[in-house]
């Protein structure tokens, strides 16, 4: 899938402004502050009405304005099919149109256009809390699996209705349908959850062997949360009910999908801690396009690629190497910097270059 225009209005320092992307690397140059990573924000609102930047919402509207808006003319592949996809965020709340037709739910809207993306927050996959593994696992089931949203939505319920049971005096047989739920759902989402991390292996193994040789072979492991993901229904029943205690002391449940993990034992760094700074980012960048590979082969069209600030978060060496791999694959990227990379000579789609400058965006001619 690719973005054929997009177009920003009252976003941060963005009046209005418009661009034309090609369907290869499209690379963002311009000085400090003048709006690069505003335009690849704007990308990822339409793909999940968050920014990866996090903060409060409302800073991402014009300083003065009422609203933001943001719109794209996406190209789904292989049919081609071309949908525009709009959405805005006034002081209160987000609205989004499909083809000028309002939508109710907002995931109608983030099913049409995926985006992977690498900033220099992203090394928080490997360092950060567990929530940045789950997330970036359920983004990808999200948009592969049909059943995920609703199996995600019923566990996320019963969760809610436990964890409001755990907080009144404790009567167990109110517990037992949301228990029940809880690890019907539950084993559920573990197993998809196991299913893609094991689908991720070859690729994931084939990038650290491109990007991080040097750290030899890669071991992904799942944990499931709480009971052995082997056990399923029955095994994360009896650990919810063994929980019980326990749970009402703390106020919340304790064990289930929502305390999972996942992480990499390198046959060079068997823990995390001993891998570098550079190092990690190497190894949250082999991740991410192998992310990007295994959407592509389910979906059957990649996603798009956004990578902000790529020269400063990577050596020459490996800006090189990524660069030749965006070059070398059939998806649409965007690449933000203050002075234009070398871009590879040979790539199977045309490259477009964009200065940026103070809320206004031009494209060069390259
Ligand atoms: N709500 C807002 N209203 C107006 N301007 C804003 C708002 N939020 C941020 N800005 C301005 O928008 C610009 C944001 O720029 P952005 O972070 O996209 O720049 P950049 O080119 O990626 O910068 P860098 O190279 O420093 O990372 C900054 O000048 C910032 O002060």
């Amino acid at each position: 899938m690719r973005l054929a225009s997009l177009s920003l209005e009252d976003l941060r320092v963005f009046r209005e402004a418009r661009l034309e992307p090609g369907t290869g690397i499209n690379v963002l140059v311009g000085d400090n502050g003048t709006g690069k990573t505003t335009v690849l924000e704007a990308i990822q609102l339409l793909s999940s009405g968050r920014s990866f930047r996090g903060g409060v919402r409302d800073a991402l509207i014009r300083r003065g304005q009422p609203e933001l808006r943001v719109y794209s003319e996406i190209v789904a592949e292989p049919m081609e099919r071309r949908v525009g996809m709009g959405l805005s965020r006034s002081l209160r709340a987000w609205s989004a149109r499909i083809d000028g037709q309002a939508v109710e739910a907002l995931t109608r809207l983030f099913q049409e256009l995926a985006v992977v993306c690498f900033e220099p927050g992203s090394h928080a996959l490997i360092s950060g809390g567990s929530e940045h593994r789950r997330r970036f696992i359920d983004w990808a089931l999200f948009h592969v699996e049909p059943d995920f949203l609703s199996i995600w939505r019923r566990y996320q319920r019963a969760l809610r209705q436990r964890n409001a049971l755990l907080k009144q005096p404790m009567v167990s047989a109110n517990l037992d349908p949301w228990e029940h739920e809880l690890a019907l759902h539950g084993a559920a989402l573990t197993r998809l959850r196991e299913a893609w991390l094991a689908r991720l292996q070859p690729g994931l193994s084939a990038m650290v062997a491109r990007f991080a040789p040097g750290l030899g072979a890669v071991t992904p492991k799942y944990s499931s949360g709480g009971s052995p993901a082997s056990d399923g229904e029955t095994g994360l029943l009896a650990a919810l009910w063994q929980a019980r205690g326990r749970d009402q002391a703390l106020g919340h449940t304790s064990v289930g999908p929502h305390r999972a993990d996942w992480s990499l034992a390198f046959e060079a760094a068997p823990v995390r801690e001993m891998l570098s700074r550079g190092q990690e980012k190497l190894v949250v960048l082999s991740c991410l396009l192998a992310q990007a590979q295994a959407f592509a082969e389910v979906r059957g069209q990649w996603p798009v690629l956004v990578l902000d600030d790529l020269p400063s978060e990577l050596d020459r060496g490996h800006l090189a190497h990524t660069l030749e791999w965006l070059a070398s694959v059939p998806a649409q990227s965007f690449i933000t910097a203050t002075a234009a990379p070398e871009l590879p000579h040979a790539s199977c789609r045309p490259m477009r270059m964009f200065h940026v400058e103070q809320g206004r965006v031009a494209a060069l001619l390259y």
